[in-house]
């Protein structure tokens, strides 16, 4: 058996002395599709971003790929493999699509004879950026920034994708065209995805497992058939 996307152990994280994770363990298999649910300040956007190295726990261990990155912090997360596209888009509103995507290619050391077909790659994806890619990003909806946030993520050709409420500002059927082609990325490519998200409905269908949060801490693991029962979700929340 492949050794799990990422492995957290014990982590412990907060601020100002307040722990908001109190002792997280978590598993994300190669190539599931976890999702994390959870009330308004759980600990669920804090947890993406302590595992991807931008916020430090005071105490926790976390493998990716069976490895312990030698320091924990966003660059090494990208070089093993990590993504986050984090909650609330963060794209330069000035730069236009391809600049954002171009920024991202260069950051991230792709050669220009290899940036073509990663493009060309997300716009299989996510084809709808084709009919604003060169519009500046600020000009964009919500929805459209979404897509943009996300594509900038798959560019670099992630093996694990930490998503934070893919949801956020979107119509129902915006999501669907969103979500569902970077689930059908797992199938292709293999990729592992945490996936926080409030849409429980579209993110469940999507999703192997559920895990649920209060307060920092895990409180429901499963399957999200095990959830299909709308009172024993409400309870947990
Ligand atoms: N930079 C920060 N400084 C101080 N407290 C913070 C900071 N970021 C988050 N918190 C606090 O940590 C707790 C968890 O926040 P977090 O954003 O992780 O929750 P969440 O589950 O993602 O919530 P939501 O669903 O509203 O996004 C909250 O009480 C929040 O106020």
């Amino acid at each position: 058996m492949s050794a799990p996307a990422l492995q957290a152990t014990g982590l412990t994280a907060g601020f100002g002395g307040r722990d908001v994770l109190q002792d997280v363990s978590l598993t994300l298999n190669d190539g599931e599709i976890l999702c994390l649910i959870g009330h308004n300040g759980a600990g669920k956007s804090t947890l993406l971003r302590v595992l991807f190295g931008l916020h430090r726990p005071s105490a926790g261990t976390l493998r990716v790929f069976g490895q312990q990155p030698a320091q924990h912090n966003p660059a090494t997360m990208g070089a093993a493999g990590v993504a986050l596209v984090p909650e609330g888009r963060g794209v330069f509103p000035d730069l236009t699509v391809e600049e954002i995507f171009g920024l991202a290619l260069w950051s991230a050391g792709v050669p220009k004879s290899g940036q073509r077909e990663r493009i060309d790659d997300v716009l299989d994806v996510l084809p709808r950026i084709k009919e604003f890619r060169t519009r500046r990003a600020g000009t964009l909806s919500g929805g459209q920034q979404q897509m943009v946030s996300i594509g900038r993520a798959l560019l670099t050709r992630p093996r694990v994708l930490l998503l934070d409420e893919p949801s956020i500002g979107l119509a129902p059927k915006l999501f669907q065209d969103l979500i569902r082609p970077i689930a059908a990325l797992r199938q292709a490519r293999g990729m592992s995805i945490l996936l926080v998200e409030q849409n429980v409905r579209e993110a469940f269908a999507i999703s192997d497992r559920v895990l649920v949060m209060r307060s920092g801490r895990f409180i429901f693991e499963g399957a999200p058939s095990e959830l299909d029962d709308h009172a024993k979700l409400m309870e947990l929340f």
